[in-house]
């Protein structure tokens, strides 16, 4: 008998529409049958608007209810798990008063602004005892999980170096400076944004490698150049040194230029992965294999998936919840506190400050 876990969704924006179309894919298609996924209730700042994403992207289903404030649906109690997709900034004062209503949350990356607010939130869920994760999407698709068979697997020998980027062009010459990526006040900027993205691919290569056990980076390195319209980071590089398994990851997020594909490559002592970009939810990539004579052998791995490639997460909540965990064994809370750290530590060097009271615990 599949399990159902019954979702609230904070926002109506551009995430949380993807994140519910990818729930309404009946999860037989992708071959998963122990669990099923079920909306209940959407929320938004405007009930007109919770209205017209259920009928935009549930099909106007009557059994969804719609809300005009997110703090109703905390309070529904056909709610299981609240999904939140509102900008950065709002994400530790939501994600908070979700876990409060004790439910269990998966929220958009970054999962915060910052560590502090992060450790507050796990505190609190651990406290109330609910589940709690970062929307880091990438992590439980199926073609990451392939890299990471064959990497881990040993055939290519130790990683050495991992070179990562996301970049997207926002056109930040001309929106508006209230748009989420240039506002200070909502977290605008590259890092937050898009940073998540090649840092997971650099946890998943080295973090996660077997030799490192679960060693933090001993050394950070940052630069990041600042848009001089709202000061926020246009481009950012940072590079990670896992000196346990004598291994670096060179990662970099700008939102004034289009990515580049591959989008990570992964080269190890015999041999190389090349992941296609996107790197956020990939569909290829290519394996060198450097033979002792130094011949090479190449094979590329292609996928496809039914949904937009959030339905994966939303899976993964559900078994976690079925089982009574706190945190995800693939993306637990260990991760996003790395992550969180790195990024406080890559704004510091590189000068970047949120606004006063944007951070709400410090
Ligand atoms: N996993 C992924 O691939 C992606 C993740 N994201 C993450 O999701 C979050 C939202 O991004 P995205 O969907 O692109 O953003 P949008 O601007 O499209 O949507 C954000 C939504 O948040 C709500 N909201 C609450 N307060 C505010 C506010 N002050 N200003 C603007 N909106 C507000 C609004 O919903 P309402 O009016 O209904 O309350 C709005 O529609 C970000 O943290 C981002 O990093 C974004 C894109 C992709
Ligand atoms: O998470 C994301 O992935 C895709 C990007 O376009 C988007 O800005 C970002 O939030």
């Amino acid at each position: 008998m599949a399990t159902v876990l019954r979702w609230g969704i904070i926002s109506t924006g551009k995430i949380a529409t993807l994140f519910v179309q990818d729930l309404l894919v009946d999860p037989k298609t992708r071959d998963v049958h122990d669990v099923v996924h079920k909306v209940v209730a959407v929320g938004s700042r405007s009930v007109d608007k919770a209205q017209e994403f259920i009928a935009t992207n549930a099909a106007g289903d009557t059994s969804i209810k719609a809300y005009g404030s997110y703090e109703e649906v905390y309070a529904d109690k056909d709610v299981d798990a609240i999904y939140i997709g509102t900008p950065h900034t709002y994400h530790y004062t939501n994600a908070l008063d979700a876990i409060r209503a004790k439910k269990h949350v998966l929220c958009e990356k970054p999962v915060t602004c910052n560590v502090a607010e992060l450790r507050a939130l796990i505190a609190a869920a651990k406290e109330v005892g609910v589940f709690f994760m970062e929307a880091m999407w990438t992590r439980f698709q199926p073609l990451p999980l392939a890299v990471l068979k064959i990497l881990h697997g040993g055939e290519l020998g130790a990683p050495v170096v991992v070179h990562a980027d996301l970049s997207f062009d926002f056109n930040i010459k001309n929106v508006p400076t209230t748009h989420r990526m240039l506002d200070p006040a909502l977290g605008g900027g590259a890092l937050l944004d898009l940073g998540p993205y090649p840092f997971v691919w650099a946890i998943m290569a080295l973090y996660e490698s077997p030799a490192n056990e679960s060693a933090p980076p001993s050394a950070i390195s940052a630069s990041i150049l600042k848009t001089p319209r709202t000061g926020v980071d246009a481009n950012t590089a940072f590079t990670l040194t896992f000196e346990k398994i004598a291994a670096q990851a060179v990662l970099s997020c700008s939102m004034n230029v289009r990515s580049t594909s591959p989008g990570v490559t992964i080269r190890c002592e015999k041999g190389t992965i090349r992941v296609a970009a996107p790197i956020y939810c990939a569909k290829s990539f290519k394996v060198e294999y450097i033979g002792a004579g130094g011949e090479v052998r190449e094979e590329e791995k292609s996928f496809e998936y039914v949904g937009v490639g959030m339905e994966y997460e939303a899976d993964e909540v559900a078994r976690c919840v079925r089982d009574g965990k706190a945190e995800s064994a693939l993306w637990g809370h260990d991760k996003s506190l790395l992550e969180m750290a790195v990024f406080d530590e890559v704004r510091k060097q590189g000068g970047y400050a949120l606004p006063p009271g944007v951070e709400k615990v410090v």
